[in-house]
């Protein structure tokens, strides 16, 4: 669908014909790695558009091809949630990346997405798995809150403890936190159909928090579009702790859901634990994308 604008895309860009782009690339997850703050400041790139439909401080991910019942709407439902975006010309092409960190552990998503698009792009972002387990744990804690529900998330200490102290470690494979961070074992289905560094780029989360901008150009590089993106976009907020965006009226940093202050208690002995308990997990998923990160 084509239509005529005098105006201006989502984005602000002066273009004389506007279109609902499908994506070139999808960000597949990890949950509480960091897939937000990927999709906004690869946004710096202006060649990059973002698929995401904000509401207030909620983001509503689009959920497509790990939903069958969105998958049921079809691609013309796909179509009408994308952004719109100036058309294509001889000089200029956009990418419209999707977001929807529940891919990476769908069944069905992989061969979803290769069926759509043989030649999509996938980027996964991964974290420290205790970091990540620990930031999943503090955002199930703030819904149950404010699901007014029983806030078991709080109590996941008590859990690990008694794995580690009484338990079988077995048991651990059963609780969703600790099998999110396992990323090795959902890895290895995305790549029966996606190659690694082709069509799948692994980016460490937490080089992405110390350095954004040296993560942001690898993907530029991976999705084939000029370096846009550099040091002084950006500028560190010391009372976020994060690199936040510098912007021409002031430093712009993500809401206060991402980047959160506190996070649910988790004892010294418990990390330590868990950190050995992963230990294995992050040496397979090293060796299966040929890179090493720092934890
Ligand atoms: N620049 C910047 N600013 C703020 N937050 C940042 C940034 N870069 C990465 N992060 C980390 O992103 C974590 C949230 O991850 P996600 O966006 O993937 O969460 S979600 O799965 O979409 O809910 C979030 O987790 P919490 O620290 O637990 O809030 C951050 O650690």
């Amino acid at each position: 669908m084509f239509l005529f604008s005098a105006y201006a895309d989502e984005s602000g860009s002066q273009c004389k014909y506007l279109e609902r782009k499908l994506p070139g690339a999808v960000i597949i997850g990890v949950k509480k790695s960091g897939t937000y703050a990927l999709l906004r400041y690869l946004s710096l790139n202006e060649r990059v558009r973002p698929a995401l439909k904000e509401n207030g401080c909620n983001l509503n991910e689009i959920h497509f091809f790990d939903s069958d019942l969105n998958y049921s709407f079809g691609l013309e439902w796909y179509k009408k949630q994308m952004p719109l975006v100036c058309k294509k010309t001889e000089e200029k092409d956009y990418v419209v990346i999707e977001k929807t960190p529940g891919y990476f552990r769908s069944e069905k998503a992989p061969e979803r997405i290769k069926k759509f698009d043989q030649n999509m792009k996938v980027i996964l972002i991964v974290r420290n798995p205790v970091k990540r387990l620990q930031s999943e744990l503090t955002h199930c804690d703030h819904r149950q809150k404010k699901l007014g529900l029983n806030r078991k998330c709080l109590k996941m200490n008590d859990f690990f403890e008694n794995v580690f102290l009484n338990g079988n470690q077995s048991d651990l494979f059963g609780n969703k936190f600790v099998r999110n961070s396992l990323y090795y074992l959902d890895l290895k289905k995305w790549l029966r159909l996606f190659k690694i560094n082709e069509s799948l780029h692994v980016v460490d989360g937490d080089s992405f928090i110390q350095r954004p901008w040296l993560e942001l150009s690898k993907i530029e590089i991976f999705l084939n579009l000029p370096n846009k993106i550099q040091r002084d976009n950006f500028i560190y907020d010391e009372k976020k702790n994060f690199y936040c965006l510098n912007e021409t009226d002031g430093q712009n940093c993500l809401g206060k859901n991402k980047g959160r202050k506190e996070h649910v208690y988790l004892s010294q002995f418990v990390k330590s634990k868990l950190e050995i308990f992963f230990n294995k997990w992050n040496f397979l998923l090293f060796d299966l994308i040929g890179k090493n990160f720092n934890w």
